[in-house]
Order: C-alpha cells, then structure tokens, then sequence
C-alpha cells in the first residue's frame, strides 16, 4: 500500500500499552487472556490493537472480521509470526503449524491434505473403532486416571494412522516419547518466555546467568528430532506396520519421494500430526466428560436416543451418525462451550492492509478470539450454559451452525479436523451407550466436588483434574464390550 494512501489512517483501537505492559516486559499472559480480550473489545471495538516491544498485535473479536480477512484475504494472512521460543527449538523449520507461508508449508500442507480430507479420513474408521474397543476395556479395568485412558485413546489412534504403530495400553515407549516434548510445544509460544517479547535476548550465550531458557531449548530441540526420527524409522521398517490390512500414512507416501528433502518434508509432515492432534482431542473428549458430569438430563437425553437405534444390544457404528441429531449437537456445543484452542493459532500477515477504514501492517501478529465467538450473546443465548438445543432446530434436526471456526481459519484452518471430529464422535456415543458417567462419592455417599480446572498455558485450554464416577450402565453393557474385544 502506497505511503499516499495509507497516510491519516489509524491503526485499530486498543487500551493504552499501560494497561498490558507490565514493568519488565510486554508481558500479556494474565490468565485466561482470551477474557481479557474480550472485555478490550466491547470497550474498544472487535479490532483491536496491541502495541508491545517490537510486536503489533491484533485481536479479531467477531467471526465476521477474522473471516474477512483470515479467509476472504487469506493470501497475505496465512503465515504465521517467528516466536523465537519456537526457533529455538527448531520448530519454525520442523512443525507444519509454526512454518511460515511458503513453498515448504504449501507441500507439508499438501501431504496433510491428502492423507486427512474428509473422504480419506473414512479410511481411518476401522482403526478408530479398534482403539475404541481398547478404551471401553481400559474404563472397565479401572476407572483411575481417566485423562491417561482418553490420552491413550488419541495417541493410538494418531501413531496407527500415521505410522502403523500399535500402542501398548500403559506406559507405551513411543507415547513417551512424543510426549516427553508435548509440554514444551504446547508452551513455547506463551509470553512466559521473556525472550517472545525481547527478541534479541535469543543472542545473549547459552552458558550465561538468565540464559537457561537458551539450554532448555537447545534440550528440546534435540527431543523434537528423536520424536520425529525413531517412529519414521519404524514405519518405514516394521513389517508389523508395512503388512497390516491399513497402510499407515508414511508407507503410503515415500513412495513419492523423489529426494531427501521429500522425505524431510514426509517426516515433518507425520511428526505434527501428533503435536497437534492427540491434545487436541483428547482434551475435547474430556469436556464433554465434564458436561456429562454437570448436566446428567442431558446425559439422560443422548442416552435414550442410542439406545432407541441400538437398542442396547450393540455399540453405536458410525453409520449411525446419521440417525443421532442429539450427539452430535451435544458435540457441538462442546466444542463452543470450553473451545480448547480460545485463540487458535496466531496468523501473521505478509503485506500492509486497510480494514475498516484501519492501517493493518504486515509482520502484525493476528489473534482470532475464538472465545469470544462462542460467546456470542446474538448467536447464543446464555453462553456459559451447556444446551445442546441451540444447535437444533424446532424439527430436532441439526441446524446450519457446525462451529467450524473452532478449528481455525483460511488457508491454515485444521487439516486433521475430520479425523479428530470422527475420533470424538466414536468416543462421545461409544461411553454414552456403555457408561454412566456421574459426580462421585466418598463412602458416606457424600458428592465428591467435580474438581476441574482449565489450564491455559500457551494456546490451549484443557481441563484437568476431573473426579467422577464412570460404570457400566449394565451387565449388558458390559458384556458387548468384553464380546467386541474377543474376550467372551
Ligand atoms: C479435535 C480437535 C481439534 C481441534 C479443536 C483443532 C484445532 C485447531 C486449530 C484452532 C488450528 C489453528 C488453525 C489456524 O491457524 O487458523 C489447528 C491447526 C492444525 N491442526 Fe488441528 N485441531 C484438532 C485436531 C487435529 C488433529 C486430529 C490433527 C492431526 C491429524 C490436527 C492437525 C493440525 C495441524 C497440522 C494444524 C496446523 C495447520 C497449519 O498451520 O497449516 N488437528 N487445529
């Protein structure tokens, strides 16, 4: 954009720098700033303006805008910022999500593209109902560590899809692995890190006072690389992973590698599917637990509608989906009740831009306040409610709203959507056939308080701690998940 034309422009409103820079450093990482957000925005308008050390940051507050220009101008904004935490450790070059727009993104996105759009994703089922089987026995085992059983649950599914690898049900060494980095990648971009907000202390050496954020990066990166190496080696080595009935994603795909550099790119390819994808689900899985726990007519309700299509005789099937209008809106409404990444993944714009009459500069940081969105008071009547029925119609069909923002925007919305949407539907109408899932008791039969939490390090928020009871409905139920196991 000429000087000319964008002189006299503003820049977006936001609260004077006062109000988020705290005394050392451009620090905005309050709790739950996705809340704070918002409420800048209703004072200051959905376009917000943040100016820190060296970063401009903009907080889109309404759908409308970030589809704007997420999507509708998706050309200039789908790269993303250089958080130096994540340069560091070596992701910038090694993670679909963090690389910037480019050539190398473009084929890693064209490999995720292949392997998850929504009719590849169908491939994925029969490995997706075996998983299942899995956690349906691990509940029935033990119902300690119910996060362990549903994290399990995501893992297999991923590392069988990717890599033909079939998980041990405790204390896998593959899920070790990956999840030995887990944290790191899920926090490396918070402001935490005083060196995301003064880039240049990234320089100062490694062995200096203050600079152990320096080391544990350095630690990190070499993490990410076995992570992304002794699978990769697995897959394409295994017979137990080239022979099985499903060809798992990087078998599949090195066939088409004409370079090292192709098969760099498969690797990195296959190495993000599970930072991004077993969190991501499993923490949705364990919302709508949480719901279950604090709605129980609700529970009740999905209850009575599998039970009127299996008739308590056999587990949900995915060709039942169809015939659950009620599942799936509680899926739904999960999805915008707690959205598990409230701010998405920062996009970054590669050109100057004018909006509304604002100067966007390229190089901004772009935030779109999914949070926000869900709690939309036009949209959504009495958002912190849990109500399914907003996504029916009068009919009791479903409705046009499928929350698909939840997942991102434009050119870098999620690629794994499909798969991860099918691997929480099993698991959602799967439990809700076979369990009760209910506040607990102590052993004078008083309730056990629910006791989760939300954490909100870096871009996710997923909750933690959930004490509740979860039994079979009844011997029945039972017994069609010892049968589905082959145990009877
Ligand atoms: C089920 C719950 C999931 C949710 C709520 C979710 C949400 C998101 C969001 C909000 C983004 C950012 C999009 C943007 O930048 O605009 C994203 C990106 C991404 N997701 Fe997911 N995701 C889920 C599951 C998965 C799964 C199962 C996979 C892998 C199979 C996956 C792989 C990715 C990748 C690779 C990216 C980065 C895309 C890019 O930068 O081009 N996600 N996801």
């Amino acid at each position: 954009i000429p000087w000319r034309s964008r002189r006299n422009l503003p820049y977006p409103p936001g609260p004077p720098s006062k109000n988020y820079l705290s005394k050392n450093t451009s620090d905005i990482s309050v709790p739950y700033v996705w809340c704070r957000y918002s409420e800048w925005a209703k004072e200051y308008g959905s376009i917000l303006y943040l100016r820190t050390f060296g970063q401009q940051i903009i907080i889109l507050d309404s759908l409308e805008d970030a589809t704007e220009l997420l999507e509708r101008r998706s050309k200039s904004y789908s790269s993303r910022p250089i958080v130096p935490m994540y340069d560091l450790m070596g992701l910038m070059q090694a993670s679909v999500s963090m690389r910037l727009y480019g050539e190398e993104w473009r084929k890693l996105r064209r490999i995720f593209q292949q392997a998850f759009k929504s009719d590849s994703s169908l491939e994925y089922r029969p490995i997706q109902t075996k998983k299942m089987h899995d956690l349906m026995y691990g509940l029935l085992q033990t119902q300690e560590d119910l996060e362990s059983h549903v994290h399990t649950y995501a893992a297999a599914i991923i590392l069988s899809v990717i890599y033909g690898y079939n998980v041990a049900l405790n204390g896998d060494p593959f899920v070790k692995l990956v999840e030995s980095t887990l944290e790191a990648f899920v926090s490396a971009g918070s402001p935490q890190w005083s060196v995301n907000s003064l880039p240049f202390l990234r320089y100062i050496p490694s062995w200096m006072p203050g600079a152990g954020f320096k080391r544990y990066a350095e630690s990190m990166r070499l993490e990410f690389v076995k992570q992304r190496e002794v699978p990769f080696q697995y897959a394409t080595t295994s017979p137990a992973a080239l022979e099985g009935a499903h060809i798992p994603v990087v078998p599949k795909f090195i066939n088409s590698c004409k370079s090292d550099m192709d098969i760099k790119i498969l690797m990195e390819a296959a190495g993000s599917g599970y930072g991004a994808g077993v969190g991501t689900t499993a923490s949705t899985i364990m919302v709508f637990l949480v719901a279950m726990v604090l709605y129980p007519d609700i529970q009740k309700k999905a209850q009575e509608e599998i039970d009127c299509i299996t008739k308590g005789n056999r587990l949900p099937e995915y060709s039942d989906q169809i015939h659950l209008p009620y599942i799936q809106a509680i899926i739904r409404e999960v999805i915008r009740w707690k959205p598990i990444v409230p701010l998405g993944l920062a996009h970054a714009n590669n050109d100057d831009d004018i909006y509304k009459g604002y100067f966007i500069p390229k190089g901004s940081i772009i935030y779109a306040n999914i949070w926000s969105m869900t709690r939309d008071p036009v949209k959504y009547k009495d958002p912190e409610a849990f109500d399914p029925e907003r996504f029916l119609t009068e009919t009791g069909d479903l409705n046009d709203d499928e929350v698909t923002y939840a997942f991102g925007f434009g050119r870098r919305i999620c690629p794994g959507r499909h798969l991860g949407a099918a691997s929480v539907w099993l698991a959602v109408a799967t439990i809700l056939a076979s369990f009760n899932v209910e506040q607990k008791k102590d052993g004078s039969g008083h309730l056990i308080p629910v006791g989760v939490k939300f954490t909100d390090k870096g871009v996710t928020s997923s909750p933690h701690g959930l004490q509740c009871s979860i039994m079979p409905r009844s011997e029945r139920a039972k017994q069609i998940i010892l049968e589905c196991r082959g145990e009877v």
